[in-house]
């Protein structure tokens, strides 16, 4: 999905909210657990119930992998069933990647080819050349870790070097890497007001938003900070969605939650 296409559904659906699904076993309602794949039995009642909320999905990948094979089914089957239901929907494989350049290549491959994702987050770590290989692949975003919503984000993110926190020069070295305009950031809505200086660096990209919700961060302080003119955010609410009951009407639990939110946005959204 183009940029262009992704700003039209969040204009359309008045919601710029990304749901998480990280699917946990024990958290889940335990009739579920009875189904043949419970992880996609969970995945498709809230799909089936928040769609018309929100513009994107996120599942992260380590709540599948944890699973195994069957992990990995359910989450092939989940994006299938995205795609072929909801293709408007954009989709974020959380699995935060980066290695040598030909190993990124084979994990871009798996994420936008083999599994058909919009998007991969990936860590920046390994520098220009663990980055590019995703940044390769046309109408597919690679959403960089800049500022992270943990409190390890203090340990190496924040840390002055050459006369720059970290964060930043990330931020304004990425930029000159080839097909920069595939990038997206993570910036963690705990630390809203770090915005500011981050849109003096890239004040039209968009952000993922993750750290509503379960870690506390606030959307008002996000959208205050962090708002461009075509919106520019993807605010993530994975755990506050997903687990908002374990009983049998957990989808209608869920859809409440996500269209609080969604309400929040329409209103900020008008002005
Ligand atoms: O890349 C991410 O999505 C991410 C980055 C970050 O800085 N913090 C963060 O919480 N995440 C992910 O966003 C989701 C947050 O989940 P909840 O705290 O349950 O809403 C999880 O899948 C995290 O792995």
């Amino acid at each position: 999905m183009t940029t262009q296409q992704l700003i039209s559904e969040i204009k359309r659906k008045k919601s710029f909210l990304c749901i998480g699904l990280d699917v946990d076993l024990n958290k889940i309602p335990k009739y579920l657990l009875e189904k043949e794949d419970p992880i996609f039995a969970f995945n498709k009642a809230i799909i089936d119930a928040t769609h018309h909320l929100c513009v994107a999905y996120k599942p992260n990948t380590a709540f599948y992998e944890a699973y195994g094979i069957k992990g990995w089914q359910a989450l092939e089957k989940t994006i299938n069933y995205l795609n072929k239901n909801h293709p408007e929907i954009y989709t974020i494989a959380d699995a935060k990647r980066g290695d040598i350049g030909n190993t990124s290549s084979m994990y871009a491959k798996a994420f936008f080819e083999d599994l058909g994702f919009d998007s991969v987050t990936v860590a920046p770590y390994m520098g220009k050349d663990s980055v590019e290989p995703f940044l390769a692949f046309q109408d597919k975003h690679t959403i960089l870790l800049a500022l992270t919503s943990n409190k390890g984000a203090f340990d190496f993110q924040t840390k002055i070097v050459d006369g720059t926190e970290l964060y930043k020069e990330v931020l304004k070295t990425s930029k000159t890497w080839e097909n920069s305009r595939n990038l997206m950031y993570v910036v963690g809505a705990t630390k809203a007001e770090y915005l500011a200086e981050i849109r003096n660096i890239i004040p039209d990209s968009f952000l993922l938003v993750p750290g509503v919700g379960a870690q506390g961060g606030n959307l008002q302080d996000v959208c205050k900070y962090g708002m461009t003119k075509n919106i520019g955010l993807l605010i993530n609410s994975s755990r506050g969605i997903i687990y908002a009951s374990q009983d049998e009407n957990f989808a209608e639990a869920a859809a409440k939650k996500a269209e609080e939110l969604q309400g929040q946005m329409k209103q900020i959204l008008q002005f």
